[in-house]
């Protein structure tokens, strides 16, 4: 009782503060001289407000990309914050973007010990939230050689089977078109079967398989967990030796995790050491190099449960934002149907041969990217050093957070850009990895794998899956909104990332063609 007394009065002390300092916020960057200086900033920016009687108020605990993209409109593209004991900065602008994260980046391309999520449930050890060090050089050479070159090339042929089994399973589920489905737990398992054969060397042959529901579980409590200025007890060090809800969750998480995932590389381990074949694989890797690299059993787990939650939640997101988007787009639909089956023909499924012939449904992904990042605010960056830039000084140590929604919807760069228009890509040729590689930022196509020497190591594998799951899907159902079942697109479930609330849509096969070819 005493300590929810105390917990409810320090948020009513905090709320307090919040009217005050949002009006403050406009000159907080002159505070970050005071802070120099020794001054105390006297703004306590903080969380959410509650909602109004109309529904949802984005606040920073919920859609947070809404209330920053306002504060932008109000203090430019690039302007700081502070939530309790943390500075933050907010970028909205690319080429801004380019010259904190890129050319910078030495020195903006840390992340910040965030109490949930890096101390909590990673314990310091997941590749996403290690400081940038010499540890982390060593777990990215190790990502980057699983998620790139020859590795990557070995394996198309198991995307090439995930995604025709995906499009099977929605096939079957739909009892042919009859019946509504719900595309995300089959989104969900084809991106997990990727990330096990990748991590472990297996995949689940089904839906019920309780290693589906359990590491899909896993992965959502992470991004629900998780939220780079969404969670009071990251700010407020008092509130991290009190006991609370939050902390128990997450928690929990990590033993999850590390019964889960620790329990299947102890399995590898013994077949290994017992003289077993155990296919190529991430863990098998680890194991062999381990003792070199000096990584332990925790730094192992954490390994694979970073590719896990990132490889899972990511790309089946995607997936899942794609399927619900088209049933209110029929003419959209149609002109991808019409470009498949130029190219095509219905005699066979889409390969990642055609990609190059079919800008069309390649616009489609990239404008799903666009409109429906799943990481609104991607994985905040920390710079290690001070550092002005123009003119404002930015200490050693403040969060920099890349605000995408603002800049995907930057109506000079998209024009209309509310409006779901994949033609805004068709003269676009580049895959989404070369695009983020162009010297001039104001002609990438969009910033959701983020930014900079911390950029997301899998775009390849991503773009590979994505490219594979949605083009056969397009070539085989015309998708429609199941009558008397809207499809919400503006809320959604997830701090870090955001996925769609559950929905059905019908996915009507287009023709005989489609059961011919997926051998059912
Ligand atoms: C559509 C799919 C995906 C999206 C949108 C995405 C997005 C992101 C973003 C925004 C970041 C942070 C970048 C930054 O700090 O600037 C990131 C990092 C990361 N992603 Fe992805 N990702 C996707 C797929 C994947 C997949 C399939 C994997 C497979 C393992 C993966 C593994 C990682 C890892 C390990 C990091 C941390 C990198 C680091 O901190 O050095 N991602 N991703």
């Amino acid at each position: 009782m005493w300590l929810g007394d105390q917990l409810l009065r320090a948020k009513d002390i905090i709320f307090s503060q919040w009217e005050r300092s949002y009006h403050l916020s406009r000159t907080h960057l002159v505070r970050l001289h005071n802070l120099r200086n020794g001054l105390r900033p006297c703004s306590v920016l903080l969380h959410g407000r509650p909602a109004d009687d109309k529904g949802s108020f984005p606040s920073l605990s919920h859609y947070p990309e809404l209330i920053l993209d306002s504060w932008a409109k109000k203090f430019g593209p690039f302007y700081s914050m502070r939530l309790g004991n943390q500075l933050f900065v907010v970028v909205s602008d690319p080429l801004i973007a380019k010259d904190l994260l890129i050319t910078n980046g030495s020195i903006f391309s840390s992340r910040k010990e965030m109490f949930i999520k890096s101390k909590t449930i990673f314990h310091g050890r997941g590749i996403t939230v290690m400081p940038y060090d010499t540890r982390w050089r060593k777990h990215r050479k190790i990502a980057t050689s699983f998620l790139n070159g020859h590795f990557l090339e070995d394996l198309s042929e198991i995307f090439d089977y995930e995604a025709k089994i995906l499009v099977r399973e929605l096939f079957r589920y739909g009892r042919g078109g009859t019946e509504p489905v719900n595309p995300q737990p089959h989104a969900g398992r084809c991106s997990l079967n990727t990330m096990l054969t990748i991590v472990f060397g297996i995949r689940t042959d089904t839906l019920e398989h309780p290693l589906v529901g359990h590491a899909l579980r896993l992965s959502r409590e992470f991004m629900n967990c998780t939220g780079p200025v969404s969670n009071l007890v990251d700010f407020v060090p008092l509130l991290q030796r009190l006991p609370n809800f939050l902390t128990n969750r997450a928690k929990k998480l990590h033993k999850d995790l590390v019964d889960t995932y620790g329990g299947m590389i102890s399995e590898i381990e013994k077949r290994m050491n017992s003289g077993q074949d155990v296919p190529r694989c991430l863990v098998k890797t680890l194991v062999e190099t381990g003792d070199q690299e000096a990584l332990d059993h925790l730094d192992k787990v954490m390994i694979c449960s970073a590719f896990l939650i990132g490889g899972v939640e990511s790309t089946a997101s995607i997936m899942q934002w794609f399927s619900a988007i088209m049933p209110s787009h029929p003419d959209i639909q149609e002109k991808a149907h019409a470009e498949l089956d130029r190219v095509v023909g219905r005699n066979r499924l889409p390969t990642v041969d055609d990609e190059k012939d079919l800008p069309y449904v390649r616009a489609i992904i990239k404008e799903v990217e666009r409109c429906h990042n799943p990481f609104w605010l991607s994985t905040p960056h920390v710079n290690t050093e001070d550092f002005t830039y123009q003119g404002q000084f930015i200490p050693k140590d403040t969060v920099v957070i890349l605000n995408t929604y603002s800049i995907h919807h930057n109506a000079e760069r998209y024009t209309d850009p509310f409006k779901f228009n994949p033609d805004r890509y068709l003269n676009d040729h580049m895959k989404s990895s070369e695009s983020a590689r162009l010297a001039n930022v104001t002609e990438r196509d969009h910033w959701t794998f983020g930014a900079g020497r911390r950029i997301c190591p899998a775009i390849a594998v991503a773009e590979h899956e994505l490219w594979l799951a949605i083009s056969r899907m397009l070539w085989a159902f015309k998708m429609e909104e199941v009558p008397g079942e809207p499809i919400d697109l503006k809320e959604y479930d997830g701090l870090s990332g955001r996925s769609p609330v559950p929905f059905r849509i019908q996915m009507i096969p287009r023709d005989h063609h489609v059961a011919e070819v997926l051998e059912m």
